[in-house]
């Protein structure tokens, strides 16, 4: 019988994520939900809902989420880890706030959250906090003694999940066609953001041009690429570029978009491109309507040879990877010296977000951080 493995003092952990329509009535209320606040009028969302009817209204990324929590589920039981693991989502159900509440229920007092967002954001970091902050809220409300809450830190920089996607692009350009492939330039692709939440995200002393946000891209964009050449030999060159773009558009967000860019790749007479996803933990709307759709059919408009490499999904290498980040954490909150596992040269992030860490344009109450109103 394997040693048990230890990640006390957490007994429960909890995939947070963004949570998706998952039929056509849905994608209202669920475009509502994602928008609150923003005064976005009904007749819009159905335009922006539009990409969710092109696939029936239903997003993959809720299925998605359940193939990795029976990735994570196996993995522990095969690795002697115990520890239950709960699913809450920001937009659609299973709701954060519902599966708190069952996790009190069932008698969990330290919990820790693993986000589908690798690196640091208001969006991907910060915006996950502030809803854990609502939910213990509203618990509390109800008269019920919130759970304290961890959040693992952010593993754009872990192998476990670097190597998936490693292997994603090689396998991608081996299905160009031989005469092009190796001159293939590889399109590294992000959710596009607001430049101004880029510039301020991550800690304090990372804040400038781009933030932690980028940097963390380019270190992933960097290693990738580093990994090819060592395994294939050939010396591919690639470019960070951005998708998914919303908002009004007088205010400047990331760019290249990766549609102009495509253009500008085909007219300087590149021969192909691997569009690689490594803003995404799988492959949802973004990637499915985004990349899959729009991208491909700017490709084929420019004649321009391109195929997709694969998100981690639900990879074994990547739930590895999660139960090494859960022990890690805890071990650290038991006092004990740890070597956190990171590729690169930016090392291991923080595991408790610092006061100032991808602020929000309106401060609100965020858990799992230094300056959480929560123990
Ligand atoms: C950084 C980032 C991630 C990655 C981190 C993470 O994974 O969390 C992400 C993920 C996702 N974004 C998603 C969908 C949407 N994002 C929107 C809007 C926005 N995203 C933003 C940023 C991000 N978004 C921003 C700055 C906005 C505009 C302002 C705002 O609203 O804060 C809107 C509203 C319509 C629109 O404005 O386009 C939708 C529908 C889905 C679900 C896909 C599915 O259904 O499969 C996922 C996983
Ligand atoms: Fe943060």
């Amino acid at each position: 019988m394997r040693d048990a493995l230890d990640a006390t003092p957490y007994d429960a952990l909890l995939l947070l994520s963004f949570g998706g329509p998952e039929g056509p009535d849905d994608v209202v209320p669920f475009l509502e939900n994602v928008t609150r606040g923003r005064g976005i009028p009904k007749e819009r969302l159905k335009e922006v809902g539009q990409h969710y009817f092109l696939f029936g209204g239903v997003s993959p990324i809720n299925d998605q989420n359940r193939a990795l929590l029976d990735a994570l589920r196996k993995d522990f039981a095969e690795h002697g880890l115990d520890l239950p693991i709960y699913w809450g989502n920001r937009n659609w159900a299973p709701y954060l706030t519902d599966t708190l509440r069952e996790m009190v229920a069932d008698g969990h007092r330290r919990v820790l959250v693993l986000a589908t967002s690798a690196y640091a954001s208001y969006s991907g970091c910060r915006q996950y906090r502030e809803n854990l902050a609502e939910s213990l809220a509203a618990l509390q409300a109800e008269g019920l003694e919130p759970p304290r809450i961890d959040k693992l830190r952010h593993y754009f920089n872990h192998p476990g999940f670097l190597e998936p996607m490693i292997d994603g692009v090689i396998a991608s350009l081996a299905e160009l066609p031989e005469d092009v492939r190796d001159g293939a330039h590889i399109a590294f692709s992000t959710h596009s953001i607001p430049n101004a939440s880029a510039d301020t995200s991550g800690p304090v002393e990372g804040h400038g041009e781009g933030g932690a946000y980028v940097a963390q891209h380019l270190e992933v964009s960097r290693l990738i690429a580093d990994a090819v050449r060592e395994r294939t030999g050939v010396d591919h060159p690639w470019q960070l570029v951005y998708q998914s773009r919303s908002g009004a558009p007088h205010i400047p967000w990331l760019e290249p978009d990766i549609c102009d860019h495509l253009e500008e790749r085909h007219a300087s007479g590149v021969p192909a491109v691997v569009i690689a996803p490594i803003g995404f933990v799988s492959d949802h709307m973004e990637v499915l309507y985004d990349l899959d759709t729009e991208a491909k059919a700017k490709a084929e408009e420019l004649g321009l040879p391109m195929r997709r490499s694969a998100t981690v999904g639900d990879d074994p290498r990547f739930a590895a990877a999660v139960r090494d980040l859960v022990l890690e954490r805890a071990a650290v909150e038991r006092g004990q010296e740890v070597t956190p596992c990171a590729l690169g040269a930016l090392g291991a992030g923080h595991n408790v977000c610092p006061v100032g860490c991808c602020p929000a344009r309106a401060p609100k109450p965020a858990a799992a951080g230094v300056d959480s109103p929560y123990a």
